[in-house]
């Protein structure tokens, strides 16, 4: 049975007016605008997991206390190629596909290691990412799709890989106070070496360039060298503070023998992903300044995590807060003969979401003992030297079952107090979001039965004095039949129900997306 996971979606791309109930803040002007997987079947094919799903973006437009939905699927080379064909053609991280005539597949399998044929798939579902005026989907192969913020179109193809030499880039980036996007990727055996890059996207160009693309003024920050040459570890997302890149080497690693060698032997990528739980996971700093990596090996026990929430600094500690797992049993769950007609019942994380703060004192006593522990902040997180100097770090839980946090943007990299989320337990339904105070551990919680609520974006009010000043939007997908989806507009300090904008559509369960206020939607047509 097609469950509200693999269902194709139709795409909307003409405005439908949405009804709302409530009362919308005036202030409330832009796009909300959000990505994710709705095509699972093509032709007599179908997608093996829910993360390869053909890229659907959708958007609300909120504009005079009227909201507008449109939806429309990504025109991805891969969207067309596999269109045309009627059936799967290009492989995503959890189907391979044979053959692939778009493109000799047996070629991208091979000589991706010496970046002749980077062809990979440019279906980028997971995110929205903002370079200077012009918005971007994003995934975490080295192509990125511009997209109109206001119509959904599909526009030009990027190649991360034709500026910095990275074969694979997260689809979190960050931007500094300029708005330069900052983001990581990684190069597998270039040069000999297999490292991880910070690089840098400049917000514009400088005048006399005005023609020239700002990724050709991307820049390599600095690198981390990979432990393995042929195991790199896996990631989706990095942390910054004020001075330092924070990035955690997780013992979930690609075994690129085993990826260059996946498509004779029938499987697909994402079999050659493991989790080592007799393994360390690493801690990296690096001072965003001097580009040198902080010397001390910092280090906590086998861990799987994909999102950070936030970072910062305090009294020459770095603080930061993750999303962790003590195995990898999210991406197994989202493989869609999991999520089947009983998915609910008998599909289960074997490990459930946990916010973890870990507390890193980067400037500690040289001389302090061995076995004592190095943290001066009020937390139950350590950080104990040891017999050869690393430090064992240990974290505070701040609570657990909740993913896809979101923070107020103005606080990234500085000491912040709330971070809003999706709540989830052992299976993979989202029943509720939630406030977190990660100072007191309070909670607050929006549900409602049958709702499953998307990942929150938190919007600030004009003017706003305090964090939590402004609102919290939310796509939910209704699960009863016959009952209508609606974007629903919370109070983001109290979490009460400000007004829902209510759509009669079958809308998909997406990722990830970004606010666009009116202001810099202007800007764009200007
Ligand atoms: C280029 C290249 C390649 C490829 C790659 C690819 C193709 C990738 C893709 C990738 C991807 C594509 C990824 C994705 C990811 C995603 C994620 C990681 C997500 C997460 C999510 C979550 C966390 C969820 C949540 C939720 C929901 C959504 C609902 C329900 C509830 C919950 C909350 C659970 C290879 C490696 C071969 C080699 C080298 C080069
Ligand atoms: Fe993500």
């Amino acid at each position: 049975m097609e469950t509200i996971f693999s269902r194709n979606k139709e795409e909307h791309p003409e405005p439908i007016r949405a009804e709302v109930q409530g009362h919308l803040p005036t202030w409330l002007q832009g796009v909300l605008l959000r990505n994710g997987p709705g095509m699972h079947t093509i032709g007599d094919t179908k997608y093996n997991h829910w993360f390869d799903g053909l890229a659907l973006l959708h958007s609300f437009t909120f504009k005079n206390g009227e909201v507008y939905y449109r939806s429309k699927y990504l025109r991805s080379d891969t969207y067309n190629c596999n269109i045309e064909a009627n059936r799967i053609v290009v492989s995503e991280f959890g189907t391979m596909a044979y053959p692939d005539p778009c493109k000799n597949i047996f070629a991208k399998a091979f000589s991706y290691l010496s970046h002749t044929i980077p062809e990979f798939t440019d279906n980028c579902l997971i995110n929205i990412m903002k370079s200077g005026d012009d918005y971007y989907a994003t995934s975490e192969t080295n192509f990125i799709r511009k997209i109109d913020p206001q119509t959904l179109e599909t526009l030009e193809k990027v190649d991360y890989s034709k500026y910095v030499a990275v074969n694979l880039a997260t689809s979190h980036p960050h931007y500094d106070s300029a708005g330069n996007i900052l983001n990581m990727g990684t190069s597998i055996v270039d040069k000999g070496r297999t490292k991880y890059l910070l690089f840098k996207i400049p917000s514009s160009v400088p005048e006399k360039e005005k023609k020239k693309s700002c990724f050709k003024h991307m820049e390599v920050v600095c690198s981390i060298p990979s432990r393995s040459l042929l195991q790199p570890s896996y990631y989706h997302s990095f942390g910054i503070t004020e001075n330092y890149i924070v990035f955690i080497e997780q013992p979930f690693k690609l075994d690129i023998v085993k990826l260059a060698t996946a498509y004779i032997r029938g499987v697909n990528w994402a079999s050659c992903l493991a989790f080592h739980k007799e393994d360390k996971t690493w801690f990296h700093f690096v001072d965003r300044k001097t580009k040198k990596e902080v010397s001390t090996k910092f280090y906590t026990d086998a861990m799987v995590l994909y999102h950070h929430i936030n970072a910062y600094e305090e009294d020459g500690h770095v603080v930061f807060d993750i999303i962790a797992y003590k195995d990898n049993s999210l991406y197994d769950m989202f493989y869609l003969k999991k999520l089947n007609k009983d998915f609910e019942e008998n599909n289960k994380l074997t490990s459930i979401p946990t916010c973890k703060r870990f507390v890193v004192p980067l400037q500690y006593d040289k001389d302090a003992e061995v076995g004592s522990n190095l943290v001066k902040l009020p937390t139950s997180a350590t950080a104990v030297k040891e017999k050869d100097g690393s430090i064992y770090c240990q974290p505070e839980i701040l609570c657990e079952g909740i993913e896809l946090p979101r923070v107020n943007y103005d606080y990234n990299g500085k000491k912040y107090k709330y971070v809003y989320a999706t709540e989830v337990q052992w299976s993979p339904v989202p029943t509720k979001i939630a406030k977190l105070n990660v100072q007191t551990k309070e909670i607050l919680h929006w549900g409602e039965e049958h709702c499953w609520p998307s990942e929150p974006i938190f919007v600030p009010s004009p003017g706003a004095r305090e964090e939590d000043e402004g609102v919290v939007l939310t796509c939910v997908v209704v699960s009863e039949p016959n009952k209508a989806p609606f974007l629903l507009i919370l109070d983001a300090k109290t979490f009460k129900e400000l007004g829902r904008a209510t759509v009669n559509v079958e809308m998909h369960l997406d990722l990830h997306g970004v606010f666009i206020p009116q202001n810099d939607l202007e800007d764009e047509t200007e």
